[in-house]
């Protein structure tokens, strides 16, 4: 049996609220502008899980969406890559096949977007999706396990997923909304690190509040206190509204102040989105671009 408290003890957990966000805005207030170039904007794009998470995704729709990706570098000759192609677990297969050059492959997983299945059930789920090509696994914690102080579950549940997810990446979402406060949100954070995760991630996108400047200051303050305590470096992937380039560059400024340059690539930093991509395109190129 871990202990939890202790562990939370080690680090600075005792958060207001009010003063994250007066951290924040104070923040983004003096730095956010330096950080409003092309060049910066080129990096978030090439920082973006082009995410397809729809009701209505079908085998074609998928393979049409890859086809983009891979007409993608011939139609934008001097603009990086997406870091990855984020879609249910059920179309890691059709993306592996499509794509014409090697791309992350996320998956989300576990139930997405609730959690609320079975262990056994989120353990296959991850296990067919790795199977299937996902070099990525994208699960939610199980956040009414966090609500009761059930953390040994929690922790428990992480580990197994990891453990199936072998060489693919693990990205564990707080889904930060429901944990409501910065001490939850540290927290939540802190167990998913030591439970194994490569990166924590903020939302699912299904639920609102999504992804918000609050939760991703307190998530990157989590890894870095993490980082200087054990050494290990662990990604961080705002997402779930997140639409337009000023939004982006809001999140790449804090990730930018309080983790440093170290954390400005897709190896330590994503964007889960369905929509920045064209916005990032059309303030680019100084015009209204819909290729995604
Ligand atoms: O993981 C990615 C999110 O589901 C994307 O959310 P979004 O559709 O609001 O960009």
């Amino acid at each position: 049996m871990r202990d939890f408290n202790a562990l939370f003890k080690e680090y600075t957990c005792n958060l207001n609220d009010d003063q994250v966000k007066e951290s924040v805005s104070k923040l983004l207030s003096e730095k956010a502008t330096a950080n409003a170039t092309t060049e910066v904007y080129k990096t978030c794009f090439n920082l973006i899980d082009l995410t397809s998470l729809n009701t209505s995704d079908s085998t074609s729709s998928i393979e049409a969406f890859v086809d983009k990706v891979n007409a993608f570098p011939g139609e934008f000759p001097d603009m990086p890559s997406v870091a990855a192609i984020c879609v249910y677990p059920s179309f890691a297969k059709t993306v592996k096949e499509r794509l014409k050059f090697p791309l992350g492959i996320a998956a989300v997983s576990a139930g997405f977007p609730s959690s609320q299945t079975f262990l056994e059930v989120k353990i296959a789920e991850t296990a067919m999706a790795v199977s299937d090509g996902a070099s990525e696994i994208d699960v939610v914690i199980s956040v009414g396990k966090f609500l009761e102080g059930n953390y040994e579950e929690l922790y428990e549940e992480l580990d197994e997923l990891k453990a199936t997810c072998r060489d693919a990446h693990l990205k564990v979402i707080l889904e930060t909304g429901a944990l409501v406060s910065a001490e939850n949100i540290k927290k939540a954070s802190l167990i998913a690190m030591a439970a194994g995760a490569d990166f924590i991630k903020t939302s699912t996108g299904k639920m609102s509040p999504a992804a918000t400047l609050e939760a991703a200051y307190v998530m990157c303050g989590a890894i870095k206190e993490f980082y200087n305590k054990t050494g290990q470096k662990v990604g961080f992937k705002p997402a779930g509204g997140i639409s337009t380039t000023e939004d982006a560059v809001k999140y790449y400024t804090i990730v930018k102040e309080v983790l440093g340059d170290e954390w400005l690539n897709n190896k330590l930093f994503r964007f889960g989105a369905s929509r920045l991509a064209n916005n990032l395109l059309s303030d680019i190129y100084g015009k209204t671009v819909s290729y995604f």
